[in-house]
C-alpha cells in the first residue's frame, strides 16, 4: 500500500511547527538536531568524491541553523567543512547564533567570501528557507547565483533558496539543487513543475517530531 505523504503550505508549516514547541513542549533545538541529522544522514550516504569539501552556505534564520547543525555533525563524521556566511553571524536568529557557538567550539572555517564555493565539491543550500518573506535581491541574489554557477552539485535543506514554498516560482533567483531534503513534510512548491524543477530528487526526512494539530 502507498502510503499519500502530506503536502503543506508554509503557513500550514508554521503552524506545525508553533504547536510542536508551544503546545506539546518539544524545544525548537531538538528538531533543528533532528532535521540536521536526517540531512547530514543523506549527505554522508553520497558517494566519497562528493565529500571532500563541502560548504555550507548559511543564511541568518532557522534554515541558517540547520545548516550549522549539519556542518557540525559532518566534520564530526571526518568531513571537511567550510561555512560562507551570507550576512556577519552577529545578525542570526536565537537558534542559529547557539549553532554558531557550536561550530565555533569546533573551529569550522568561516568566511564571507563566495569565492569558497569553488573549493567545494559539494554545496549545502542553507540560506533561505520556509522563511523568505520578499523577492531576492542584492547580496542574496548574487549567493544563489553564485552557487549556480558552481561546479559542486547542490543538497538543499527544506527547499531551494529562492523557491516560493507554496507555488514553487523563483522569488526572483532560486537555487538549482540536484537533492532537496524537506523537513517533516512536503511542501506545495515543491510538488509543482517549477518546483521540482529546482529541487532535483526530493527526499521527505519525515521523523523529525514534528506533531499534528
Ligand atoms: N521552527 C521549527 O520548528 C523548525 C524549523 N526548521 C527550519 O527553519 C526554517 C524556517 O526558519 P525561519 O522561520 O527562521 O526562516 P528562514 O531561515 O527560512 O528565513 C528567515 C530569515 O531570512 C530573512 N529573509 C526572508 N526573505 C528574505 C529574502 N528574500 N532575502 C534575504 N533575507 C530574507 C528573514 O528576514 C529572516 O531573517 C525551515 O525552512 C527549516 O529549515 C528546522 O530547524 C526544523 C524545525
Ligand atoms: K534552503
Amino acid at each position: 500500500m502507498k502510503l499519500m505523504t502530506k503536502v503543506v503550505t508554509a503557513k500550514e508549516m508554521q503552524a506545525l511547527d508553533r504547536h510542536t514547541i508551544e503546545e506539546v513542549g518539544i524545544p525548537a533545538l531538538v528538531l533543528m538536531e533532528r532535521a540536521a541529522l536526517a540531512v547530514a544522514d543523506h549527505i554522508l550516504a553520497l558517494p566519497k568524491e562528493k565529500r571532500h569539501q563541502v560548504v555550507v552556505v548559511v543564511g541568518n534564520g532557522n534554515n541558517g541553523g540547520d545548516g550549522l547543525a549539519v556542518a557540525r555533525l559532518l566534520h564530526l563524521a571526518g568531513t571537511p567543512v567550510k561555512l560562507l556566511f551570507a550576512l556577519p553571524p552577529t545578525q542570526a536568529s536565537e537558534a542559529n547564533r547557539i549553532q554558531q557557538h557550536a561550530c565555533a567550539y569546533y573551529q569550522l572555517p568561516v568566511t564571507t567570501d563566495p569565492a569558497v564555493l569553488s573549493e567545494a565539491t559539494l554545496i549545502v543550500d542553507a540560506l533561505l528557507g520556509i522563511g523568505i518573506a520578499r523577492p531576492v535581491e542584492g547580496h542574496y541574489a548574487d549567493l544563489i547565483d553564485a552557487m549556480n554557477q558552481a561546479a559542486a552539485p547542490i543538497v538543499a535543506i527544506d527547499l531551494p533558496s529562492g523557491m516560493n514554498t507554496d507555488t514553487g516560482e523563483a522569488m526572483g533567483i532560486a537555487v538549482t539543487a540536484a537533492s532537496t531534503v524537506t523537513l517533516a513534510y512536503l511542501k506545495v512548491g515543491l510538488t509543482t513543475p517549477a518546483g521540482e524543477a529546482q529541487a532535483g530528487h526530493i527526499i521527505v526526512a519525515d521523523h523529525i517530531g514534528i506533531y499534528d494539530l
